[in-house]
């Protein structure tokens, strides 16, 4: 048996010309697109890709951008500073700081997050966010879980009643996957580097996600014939080559269904990004 591939590029699409179509209704009655400020601080090359994934994505759907590039040895006060401007600034809708920060302000992050508004949050990593999201009130929800979801819901895949298996407890993807997971009534368990017999939780998941950080950590035997797996990994081996947290090749021969890396979840966490920009414009000119 093989998988089905579910190609990011093609759930991405539907989430971006829903976004684009909004966009322009927010432009035709209001006279104003939607606009996103990502601030980039210091020169990560991998966070230079995804601003310009992000700035390309927003120019494709008229929707305004602009990219704030700041030094590497910015302070936390400069920072928050341009963040107070752009919680200011009517043009924007959505602020993104993109992570990781540099060392010298990375133990600020909490705090540097937390002063972006909340209606501005279209990373949905604001306290205010993730309460909401937690009881479930709408909310700006996290870029790559909520893409995860709503590209299980485009593929048809049933999530209700089914058994989903989270691996990673991150604040960022694991954590927010098992509330969303939850909300769409599936059973979910969340493992991390402390859980026991691993491979004997995770071959009961019928969704698997795989959020570690470890290239090719999940392998076939570790997951259950026709289970849906959904690869959030995205590890640089070497200097053009990118794999996910799954053993592509051998885990396609079990699962009923495999995101790709890259080409996979990495293009829904845009996709959504654009999403959440257009949700905050709608709340903000509404
Ligand atoms: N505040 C904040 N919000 C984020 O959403 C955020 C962040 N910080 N820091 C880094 C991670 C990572 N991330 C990705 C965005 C696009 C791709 C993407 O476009 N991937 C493509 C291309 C990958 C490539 O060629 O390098 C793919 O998977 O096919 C991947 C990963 C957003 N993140």
């Amino acid at each position: 048996m093989s998988a089905k591939i579910l190609e990011g590029k093609f759930f991405a699409q539907q989430l971006k010309d829903d976004a684009g179509r909004r966009a322009a209704a927010l432009q035709e009655k209001y006279g104003r697109a939607p606009g996103l400020a990502v601030i980039r601080v210091g020169n990560d090359p991998a966070s230079e890709v995804y601003v310009r994934n992000k700035d390309k994505a927003c120019a494709a759907l008229g929707i305004y951008s602009e990219v704030i590039a700041m030094p590497e040895e910015t302070s936390k006060d400069e920072l928050i500073a341009k963040i107070d401007a752009l919680n200011a600034d009517e043009k924007i809708d959505g602020i993104l700081v993109q992570l990781p920060l540099p060392a010298q302000i990375a133990q600020f992050e909490a705090e540097i997050l937390n002063r972006i508004d909340p209606s501005k949050d279209v990373d949905g990593f604001h306290p205010v966010n993730v309460g909401k999201m937690v009881t479930g009130e709408p909310a700006l929800l996290p870029c790559t879980p909520a893409g995860c979801i709503r590209m299980l819901e485009m593929a048809g895949i049933e999530i209700a009643g089914k058994r989903a298996v989270v691996i990673g407890r991150s604040n960022i993807v694991g954590k927010p996957m098992f509330h969303l997971l939850m909300a769409k009534n599936a059973t979910v368990t969340v493992c991390h580097s402390r859980t026991e017999n691993l491979a004997e939780i995770t071959r009961q998941a019928d969704i698997l996600v795989a959020a570690i950080g470890k290239p090719n950590f999940v392998k076939k035997d570790m997951v259950k014939k026709g289970a849906t797996v959904i690869d959030v990994g995205i590890n640089r081996i070497a200097p053009k080559k990118l794999v996910g947290d799954v053993d592509f090749e051998a885990v396609s021969e079990v699962a009923g269904a495999i995101t790709p890396v890259p080409g996979g979840v990495g293009l829904l966490t845009v996709a959504m990004l654009m999403q959440n920009v257009v949700q905050a414009a709608e709340a903000h000119l509404q």
